[in-house]
């Protein structure tokens, strides 16, 4: 049984494949400090309540936030047995090509959409990642990552408003009613969620032009179909599109080491 784990830089998402489907999938927030021990106590507790009654004998970590793999390491190795893989190391391999600049290290989640996007729709894909920042990833026909756009995330604009400037609250995202707001709130959320729309559309129409062809947009994350559902962005939205490419990257290594 596989324990896959997405740690990104505000949630860790841990999920149990069996080779076939994902059993369970549970989320945390990411904090570097959690150790060994409290993951374990967290997930066996969790796996009890779902009546989970299986051995994990492989791991594998995609990690945004380097100083969290030590503890997931001591994880794997203590309650599990086993060397995890971690995307981003050398000895673990992928299966598509990355196509930067010499030196360059690309956030591990990256790959790990591109992987997962080349596994299910293919080439020519702009994957955007609506996380803590937004990423935007372009696959290439063969599959390959061949860069891409960093933005920052929808909840993060919010709280650098809130953060920077006195008279502004703490605000969640929704979709305002009119463009123009009557009220504090409303005018935040109308910059960022009109502004989003705007970026989103311009960003993946620059890619196409520049990459002079048509491309699918695929997009993941919670927030992806609040855009969606005002105006069509994306080919196709993909929940668990980290999560699955870890599988993918998993299966890879198996079969090829
Ligand atoms: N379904 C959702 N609805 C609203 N906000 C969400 C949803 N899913 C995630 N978020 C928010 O989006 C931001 C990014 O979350 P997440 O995708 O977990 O980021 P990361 O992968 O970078 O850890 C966080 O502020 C989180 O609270
Ligand atoms: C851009 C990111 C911060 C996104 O992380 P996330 O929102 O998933 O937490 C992460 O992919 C990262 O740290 N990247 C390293 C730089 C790069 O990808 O080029
Ligand atoms: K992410």
């Amino acid at each position: 049984m596989l324990l896959a784990v997405d740690c990104g830089n505000t949630n860790t998402v841990f999920a149990i494949w069996d080779g076939e489907q994902f059993l369970a999938s549970w989320r945390t927030s990411t904090e570097w400090q959690r150790t060994a021990d409290q993951y374990y106590v967290w997930l066996s507790t969790l796996m009890k309540l779902q009546k989970l009654d299986v051995q994990i004998t492989d791991m594998i970590i995609s990690s945004t936030v380097p100083r969290v793999v030590f503890n997931l390491r001591v994880l794997a190795d203590r309650y599990f047995s086993t060397r995890p893989l971690v995307v981003g190391k050398p000895d673990c391999l992928l299966p598509v090509d990355v196509r930067v600049d010499a030196g360059t290290q690309v956030g591990p989640d990256r790959l790990v959409n591109t992987v997962a996007g080349h596994d299910l729709y293919g080439g020519d894909l702009i994957m955007v990642d609506f996380g803590t920042a937004t990423t935007f990833d372009v696959v290439d026909t063969d599959g390959a990552y061949i860069g891409g756009v960093i933005s920052p995330g929808v909840n993060l604009s919010l709280e650098a408003l809130h953060q920077a400037a006195a008279a502004l609250p703490h605000v969640d995202i929704s979709k305002p009613k009119t463009v123009i707001g009557t009220n504090t709130v409303a005018c935040m959320q109308s910059g960022v969620f009109w502004g989003y729309i705007g970026l989103v559309r311009e960003i993946c129409a620059r890619i196409k032009a520049e990459r002079a062809r048509d491309m699918r947009v695929i997009s993941t994350g919670g927030l992806a179909p609040l855009f969606q559902q005002s105006e069509a962005l994306f080919d196709a939205f993909q929940d668990d599109l980290t999560i699955h490419g870890l599988t993918v990257i998993h299966k890879y290594n198996k079969d090829n080491t």
